[in-house]
């Protein structure tokens, strides 16, 4: 057994150590650099001079080449964090959320910085690539949860940023910009009445947040959440229709503008109350007052019809206030479903209708449609054309849905905005010429997207009062300067174009961008009604289950996400504890706190920790809270993600396979190509240049590929295969009866850094700058220096042809090189690493049997398999604990999905059986230490490989006492037990 003490004292001799290799290295490196320009060298600049560099997790550039970077430049390099402050910065380029917590009190930065700071031969300020944002470095942890507090605005801006963009607000959001200020609360009322539960007492009783179906129950009645779903989902399935009908159409012409344009604006005249209606038989649409709501009173009317609006009746409307103007007026309930099919079939016979340039889908009863080049094509007079066809479609919508819609056309988006307005209801309206006499009079007010502040602050800068209407043509006397100055660029401009009736908005959509195709930027999860919680456990409860719905939706749509936010509704000081709304929210503050994943995740066990790890940064009290919500910004479309992580693979040092394209084009200039342009074609679209690529031979040296042992044959076959390379020459390789395989004698430096493919393909891809008389260019490749590889990296991949071409000082040079290197690298293969490398075999096996709700889009072959298997019972889990550390030394630790996994199962284990929680954990250490003692005990290893598995130890043991423990410990100090872990 080892003791803490022993630990350290070992940290510190490999410090020494490694100390030791890197002067050396600095040495031998400048006697090279001596060498090689006869005697006569500049010393490099010292710049990381008292920087102790750590380096976590996969960089670009890599752990190595960073580490010869900074040592070279003065700097000290530390494989190992001992003890808190051993190193000055901590470089690493993604943050998971265990490194946040376990770096909170770090420099930590990008990866960049280094390659800047030595393209600019300085020390640059670390804070312009820090990872983690606005902490203060150096304070105790107190101080971050209150520098890290918003305030009401930024709880705002959160919100507004996935609705408000299409002005398609929740009606809450309306108010507020009306000025009525309820705070978060939508539909109190109308969700508590939907949720009283009659429990078996005959007692009605409210189901409150730590019900386990409390969420299942809230969403079923929330109107906010079915329409903001629901459009989401529209969108999408809309969306897809069109991306595949793009595919096979013609190229449709991009953004049209000017007079020639035509935009046509379509919309369902009151749709919810037409759609309810007609499961009405006996009322009709055009004679009865009708508004739909959820509740009675306090409910706001969702959509009234246009017999009711001429009481003054209005959509969003308190029920009370409706009835007060019209008291003969119709309640009528939701419909989803009717909403849903009448939509469906509106967005389908618009798509099936060829003739349009562009369809954009605004909301369930509207979309915006270029139809340009329809009528350019057209004869005769265009306002005739377009009533024609403006008629057309309102008589099909009318006979496939029974439903009205109008039509508002013109040049650009924001006059057919306007035109539908004259056109409602049951109309249709073509604004094309007059269009200054057309907005002259309109109030500003009446322009798409310009909300109450905006008129307000420009009543005041024009009237010098807050509360007149500013009309159009009082607008258009500021100067464009003017606006720009109190609006800023964005509005400013805006308003400017909008006066003069000019509107730049395409209807083109980036169907590739998630953001774009689903029309919001963000997916969240708002509860903001029955939260109260007595204990942390219950609130960690609650967040899981917000993360599991959150993961449903993200699912459903198909997309992951790299941001997230928690924002917290807290008790006003001063409110009551119980609002007049029963477990509703009452008056609240709001604090709201992003944090960003680093990878695109829709993983729950991820998204569940870091809300929690969020939620103790707060500083709210549980039973202050109110409201809970989340939600996930920076979205990305799974498919795309899987797609550009497989693509990339063969880039992954310059090097790959794909060099063919470029080469030929070079050639015609006479210059040849550097294997490394293909940096500069990932950036600007590797999509399209492996696209072009699929289907054509891959670019493979077949003598080499015959001579190559059968195991690594076939897993480069199976690799081209899954490319989409042709290797149908060859018959698929099996293994040879009782053959060993070459793996086994053949192990990278780093077992997982890189699948070994990678490698082995880069060897025997023939390089495509052969040619002997260019030998800069192949020193650049080869020179150490120049190349973007370690020192500690494979040396195979070097062409022994070309080796020989070289001029003997330069030979020289590289074979010294590439003898140094081999010095690091060899090392006695022990037989801890030959089981650590069958393990990582195995795993791949036993990943497709992992159920699909955990794949997610970072899942490699890192996955835990086991403790997914609900057969395993417990006790058995003791070695399978076990065998999950050995097999994640080899990648320094265990990997971020199976810790997420693994907390999610403890958090649920914990509340069911403590015992056989604290057991797992204890278990835990038991392995670790068993780990360390074999490795401790293992003579064989060479320091470098024994520094790297204990690595990995390292990372359990961090992750045991950052996130393992605490689930534990939080659940017994919220359950008054006392224990010792
Ligand atoms: N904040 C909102 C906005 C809209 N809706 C629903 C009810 C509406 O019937 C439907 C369409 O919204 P519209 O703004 O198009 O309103 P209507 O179709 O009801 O009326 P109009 O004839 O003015 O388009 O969406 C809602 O419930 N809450
Ligand atoms: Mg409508
Ligand atoms: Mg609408």
């Amino acid at each position: 057994m080892h003791q803490f003490g022993d630990y350290r004292t070992y940290f510190e001799t490999k410090h020494l150590k490694q100390q030791q290799i890197d002067d050396e290295y600095v040495n031998w490196d400048r006697d090279r650099r001596a060498d090689i320009s006869g005697g006569d060298i500049q010393p490099l600049k010292p710049i990381f001079s008292g920087c102790v560099v750590h380096v976590n997790g996969h960089t670009n550039p890599s752990i190595s080449e960073i580490h010869r970077l900074i040592i070279l430049h003065g700097g000290k390099f530390i494989s190992f964090l001992s003890s808190k402050g051993s190193a000055t910065h901590i470089i690493c380029d993604r943050l998971t959320p265990r490194k946040k917590i376990e770096f909170r009190n770090y420099k930590v930065v990008r990866a960049q910085w280094v390659v800047d700071c030595i393209k600019k031969d300085t020390l640059l300020d670390w804070t312009n690539y820090r990872l983690i944002e606005s902490v203060e470095y150096g304070q105790k942890r107190l101080d971050i949860g209150t520098a890290e507090i918003s305030n009401e605005e930024e709880a705002a801006a959160i919100s507004s940023d996935s609705d408000v963009e299409n002005g398609f607000l929740p009606l809450t959001q309306q108010k507020e910009q009306d000025g009525e200020t309820n705070g978060l609360a939508e539909d109190d009322e109308e969700v508590a009445d939907a949720m009283r539960q009659v429990s078996g007492t005959g007692e009605k009783t409210v189901l409150d947040a730590n019900h386990p179906d409390f969420l299942k129950h809230f969403f079923a009645n929330s109107r906010l959440h079915h329409l903001s779903m629901w459009k989401a989902d529209l969108r999408l399935k809309f969306f897809r229709r069109i991306l595949k009908m793009n595919k096979s159409a013609k190229p449709k012409p991009s953004k049209r503008v000017g007079e020639n344009a035509v935009i046509m604006h379509i919309d369902f005249d009151c749709f919810f109350a037409t759609a309810s209606c007609l499961n009405h038989p006996k009322l009709d649409i055009t004679r009865d007052p009708i508004v739909v709501t959820h509740g009675r009173n306090s409910s706001d009317i969702a959509s009234c019809n246009y017999v009711a609006r001429a009481f003054g009746v209005k959509n969003g409307m308190w029920v009370s206030e409706a009835r007060r103007l019209c008291p003969n007026i119709v309640r009528l309930d939701y419909d989803f479903d009717s909403y849903e099919k009448y939509s469906s079939e509106f967005y389908n016979y618009l798509v099936s209708y060829d003739i349009f340039d562009h369809i954009f889908p605004v909301s369930i009863d509207e979309v915006l449609i270029d139809a340009t080049s329809y009528f350019e094509s057209m004869e005769g007079d265009l306002a005739a054309n377009v009533a024609k066809l403006s008629a057309r479609i309102r008589e099909d919508v009318f006979k496939l849905t029974k439903c009205t819609v109008s039509i508002g056309a013109s040049h650009n988006v924001m006059l057919a905005k306007l035109s539908i307005r004259k056109a409602k209801p049951d109309g249709q309206f073509f604004l094309h010429d007059n269009v200054e006499q057309f907005l002259d009079p309109l109030s500003v007010k009446d322009l798409p997207g310009i909300g109450h502040s905006i008129t307000e602050k420009l009543a005041e800068e024009i009237k010098n009062s807050s509360t007149s209407d500013v009309k159009i043509r009082e607008l258009k006397e500021l100067t464009k300067t003017r606006l720009m100055s109190v609006f800023g660029e964005k509005t400013g401009t805006k308003l400017f174009e909008y006066a003069r009736g000019i509107d730049n908005t395409s209807l083109e959509i980036d169907t590739t961008d998630p953001e774009a195709v689903l029309g919001r930027k963000s997916i969240s999860v708002d509860v903001n009604f029955g939260i109260r919680f007595e204990t942390i456990a219950q609130l960690d409860n609650f967040l899981i289950r917000m993360s599991k719905e959150l993961y449903s939706r993200l699912i459903a749509l198909g997309i992951c996400g790299s941001s997230l936010t928690l924002k917290l509704a807290k008790r006003a000081e001063g409110a009551p504890i119980n609002p007049p709304k029963f477990l509703g929210s009452g008056r609240c503050e709001y604090i709201s706190k992003s944090s960003r994943l680093g990878i695109p995740t829709n993983d729950w066990g991820i998204i569940g920790s870091e809300l929690k790890a969020i939620y103790r940064m707060s500083n709210v009290p549980v039973k202050e809270l109110r409201g809970i919500s989340i939600s996930m910004t920076k979205l990305k479309d799974v498919d795309t993600i899987k797609s550009s992580r497989q693509m990339q693979l063969p880039f992954r040092k310059g090097r790959g396979m794909i060099t063919k394209e470029p080469t030929v084009t070079r050639e015609h200039n006479k210059t040849p190509a550097p294997t490394n342009t293909l940096t500069k074609e990932k950036k600007e679209g590797v999509t399209s240049v492996l696209h072009e690529q699929f289907g054509k031979e891959a670019n493979v040296d077949w003598e080499v590929f015959q001579a190559l042992p059968w195991d690594i044959r076939r897993e480069i076959q199976r690799e081209l295969e899954r490319r989409g390379l042709m290797v149908k020459t060859y018959s698929p390789v099996k293994a040879p009866l009782g053959t060993k395989s070459y793996m086994q004698q053949l192990i990278p430096t780093q077992i997982g850094s890189a699948p070994k493919y990678v490698r082995v393909l880069e060897t025997i891809t023939k390089s495509p700058t052969k040619s002997p008389s260019k030998s800069p260019s192949k020193r650049q490749r080869l020179s150490p220096i120049a190349k973007k590889e370690s020192i500690y990296e494979d040396t195979q991949s070097y062409d022994s042809s070309i080796l020989n071409e070289l001029p003997s000082s330069v030979k020289n040079e590289v074979i010294k090189d590439i003898e140094y290197k081999k010095k690091i690298k060899d090392y006695d293969m022990t037989s801890l690493r030959d089981r650590i490398t069958r393990k990582l075999e195995d795993s791949k096996a036993q990943v497709s049997e992992v159920s699909s709700e955990w794949l997610s889009a970072q899942s490699t072959l890192r996955k835990l398999p086991v403790f997914l298997n609900n057969k395993v019972t417990s006790l058995q889990m003791q070695p399978l604990l076990s065998e999950w550390v050995e097999m994640s030394l080899s990648q320094k630790g265990p990997h971020q999905d199976d810790i997420a996994v693994f907390a999610g199962y403890l958090t649920k284990l914990v509340s069911q059986n403590l015992n056989i929680a604290l057991l797992l954990l204890r278990s835990f250490r038991k392995a670790l230490a068993y780990h360390q003692s074999l490795l401790d005990m293992n003579s064989s290893l060479s320091e470098q490989d024994r520094g790297f598995l204990m690595e990995g130890i390292k990372d359990w043991n961090n992750n045991l006492n950052a996130i393992f423990c605490p689930i534990v410990e939080d659940y017994c100090v919220a359950n008054n037990i006392d224990i010792d872990l």
